[in-house]
């Protein structure tokens, strides 16, 4: 999709936390403006009014977003087929001939099955799950470029799946358990607090939910890694997020088993090599460590590698939950569709 450098745009949800991190960084774009942002509690107010540092744009209820003078949407909305949300709103606006980033899991997962008992509703779109593209943007780059409806991945999977592309390309790995364990800040969940992410039960605290393979994003980062490797993988994969009380950032750890003979420093120069052109992912030197903050406020994955045993390798990766892990990975994909470069808006 190649247009003129003036593109019109929605934003839907703009009073969530996605929503609200994606209007900052569209005000530094030079070449796309939200001429629509929604919000059904706070429909006719600014939004000001609402994040009072912000500016005094009024919101518009999604059903009053004029669709015929618009390019593009960013869907910032809940998944699921409720009114309103993700799986609906993508197909009215594609329905209309606009452009779709869903930030959502609804059009993520290619098995309808899947999506069923992972998401606990049948899907309405099939045909438009089969066309969307799913926007990892390094990964996925050349389908993107082409794409009608990017499925924005969850942090969790981004995360992940660039912490391990790498290994696929060279056979590095062996059979066993890919052990993923994540950490999450809080705004992860969204601004609809649930009790379990209240300042009190989230301060000076920390723990696991969904272990092992009870949580959503599990499927996701299965599909992902299965086509990376591109046959049914290997290993099994174990995957386990925690919250931690921070605002926001996921930092991941994973065990990877290594074939016999494979070392720690043939690991590394394959990151290095493999990521040397990617704007925004980065691989530390040998010995060092990556942290939150290395990530936390841009669009950049972070990665450090460390030696586990004789037979495995650990891989670390940082990133801003809401940036490259929501809307920041939502403007790549957006500039990527467009023809701008990859990094307008994002640096
Ligand atoms: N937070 C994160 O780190 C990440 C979030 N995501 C995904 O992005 C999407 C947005 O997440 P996030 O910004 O955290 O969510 P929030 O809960 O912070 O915001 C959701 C937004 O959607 C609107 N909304 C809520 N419920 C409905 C509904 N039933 N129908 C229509 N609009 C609704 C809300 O405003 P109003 O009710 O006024 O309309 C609000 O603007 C979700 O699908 C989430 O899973 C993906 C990756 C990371
Ligand atoms: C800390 C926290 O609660 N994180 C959320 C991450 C979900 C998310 O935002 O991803 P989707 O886009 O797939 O919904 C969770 O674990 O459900």
């Amino acid at each position: 999709m190649n247009h003129p450098k003036n593109v019109r745009a929605a934003l839907f949800g703009a009073t969530g936390y996605s929503g609200l991190e994606l209007m900052q960084l569209i005000k530094n774009h030079p070449f796309i403006e939200i001429t629509h942002a929604t919000s059904r509690k706070a429909a006719g107010s600014c939004l000001s009014e609402v994040f009072p540092t912000l500016e005094r744009r009024r919101l518009c209820a999604p059903d009053a977003v004029d669709l015929a003078s618009i390019d593009l949407a960013f869907l910032c909305l809940p998944h699921g087929g409720d009114p309103g949300c993700s799986m609906e709103e993508a197909a009215r606006l594609r329905a209309a001939g606009v452009a779709v980033v869903d930030l959502s899991g609804d059009y993520r997962l290619k098995d309808l099955n899947a999506y069923m008992r992972w998401y606990g509703c049948a899907h309405r779109y099939p045909e438009l799950v089969d066309s969307a593209v799913y926007g990892l943007s390094e990964w996925n780059r050349a389908a993107v470029a082409e794409a009608a409806l990017v499925a924005n991945p969850g942090c969790y999977p981004t995360c992940t799946a660039l912490s391990l592309w790498p290994l696929f390309g060279d056979d590095l790995m062996r059979s066993g358990s890919l052990v993923i364990n994540a950490m999450s800040g809080v705004s992860g969940a969204g601004r609809g607090a649930k009790v379990a992410n209240l300042y009190v039960e989230v301060n000076e605290s920390a723990k696991a939910y969904n272990p092992g393979q009870k949580h959503r994003h599990l499927p996701e980062i299965r599909q992902t890694l299965t086509a990376m490797a591109g046959h049914s993988l290997d290993q099994e994969v174990v995957f386990t997020p925690h919250l931690i009380p921070v605002n926001r950032g996921i930092l991941t750890t994973t065990y990877v088993p290594l074939k016999q003979g494979v070392t720690f420093q043939q690991c590394h120069a394959r990151y290095r090599d493999h990521y040397d052109a990617a704007p925004f992912v980065h691989v530390l030197n040998d010995g060092e460590q990556v942290c939150l903050r290395h990530a936390v406020g841009s669009n950049h994955v972070v990665i450090s590698l460390h030696q586990a045993d004789d037979h495995g390798l650990i891989v670390c990766a940082a990133m801003d939950n809401l940036i490259k892990g929501a809307a920041g990975q939502a403007l790549q994909n957006a500039n990527i569709m467009l023809g701008f470069a990859e990094t307008e808006g994002l640096l």
